[in-house]
């Protein structure tokens, strides 16, 4: 399968701090990739590069077939690429309800062509429910997004990013907060729609990498430390040494 994003030799610097370190790492079309590491190894930031929010000192990050380069581009011209972002906290219009959510994040395409191509198969009422399903929203699409519990509220949070139909979405601790009925739906939702897009998912809770069942990215010191089958990554005595011998485990 063909590279959808390439970071090569990245190394970013703060007051004298080398927090990436001549990271190098790729992600298919289509994957569902999860990255582990303990605290401060540069998870944040790298996800801060990908999205335009952070620029490194050296490196390259190379985007798409036409292979360009990230490098030059605002955040929002990042974004327009299908760069999408969920952060930890769910972010949706309270006081809306989840279909009038739906409607907004469709309202707002990445691109004028994404709106032709979905004018031409779906209507907005039609994706909505397709999304809503997706989601496991479809039962409360008339509910107030403000009465959702934590779990639904990411859900449909991820559903408005998915209704921007991005061809990255990084997906930032998604597991925290939840029930494990809800960190359950959740894999089932990531794995669904790494299915049509990359989905690179940061999380600590390691029963919730296990359930998502993809290649694993350990992060150490600002650089990719292994990488592999999560039991491939759990047998490195370094990475058991820096990571799973602590906390998080
Ligand atoms: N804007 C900044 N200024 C100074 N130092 C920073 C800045 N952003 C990050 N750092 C430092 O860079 C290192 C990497 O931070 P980062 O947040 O990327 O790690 P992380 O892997 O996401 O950690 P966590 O699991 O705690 O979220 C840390 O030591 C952090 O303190």
């Amino acid at each position: 399968m063909s590279t959808l994003l390439e970071v090569s030799g990245v190394s970013v610097t703060f007051d004298g701090f080398r927090a990436i370190n001549n990271l190098s790492v790729q992600f298919a079309e289509a994957e569902l990739r999860a990255i582990i590491g303990p605290n401060g190894a540069g998870k944040t930031t790298f996800m801060d590069i990908v999205t335009g929010k952070t620029k490194p000192d050296e490196g390259r990050v190379i985007w798409g077939e036409k292979n360009l380069s990230l490098l030059g581009m605002s955040e929002s011209e990042i974004a327009l690429q299908g760069i999408g972002r969920k952060f930890q906290k769910p972010t949706v219009f309270e006081d809306q309800t989840v279909r009038q959510n739906l409607a907004m994040a469709l309202k707002n395409p990445r691109s004028p062509l994404a709106v032709l191509l979905h004018k031409k198969t779906k209507s907005n009422a039609e994706r909505i429910e397709a999304i809503a399903e997706q989601i496991g929203l479809t039962d409360s699409l008339t509910r107030i997004a403000g009465e959702l519990s934590h779990g639904q509220k990411q859900w449909l949070e991820i559903g408005m990013l998915l209704a921007q139909d991005p061809r990255l979405l990084l997906v930032d601790e998604p597991a925290a907060g939840m029930t494990v009925e809800e960190r359950e739906k959740t894999t089932d939702i990531l794995r669904e729609a790494a299915k049509t897009r990359a989905v690179v998912v940061v999380e600590h809770d390691m029963e919730f990498v296990r359930r998502l069942d993809c290649k694993v990215t350990v992060l150490h010191e600002g650089s990719v430390l292994a990488e592999g089958s999560l039991d491939h990554v759990t047998s490195n005595q370094r990475v058991i040494d820096v990571y799973l011998g602590r906390s998080h485990a």
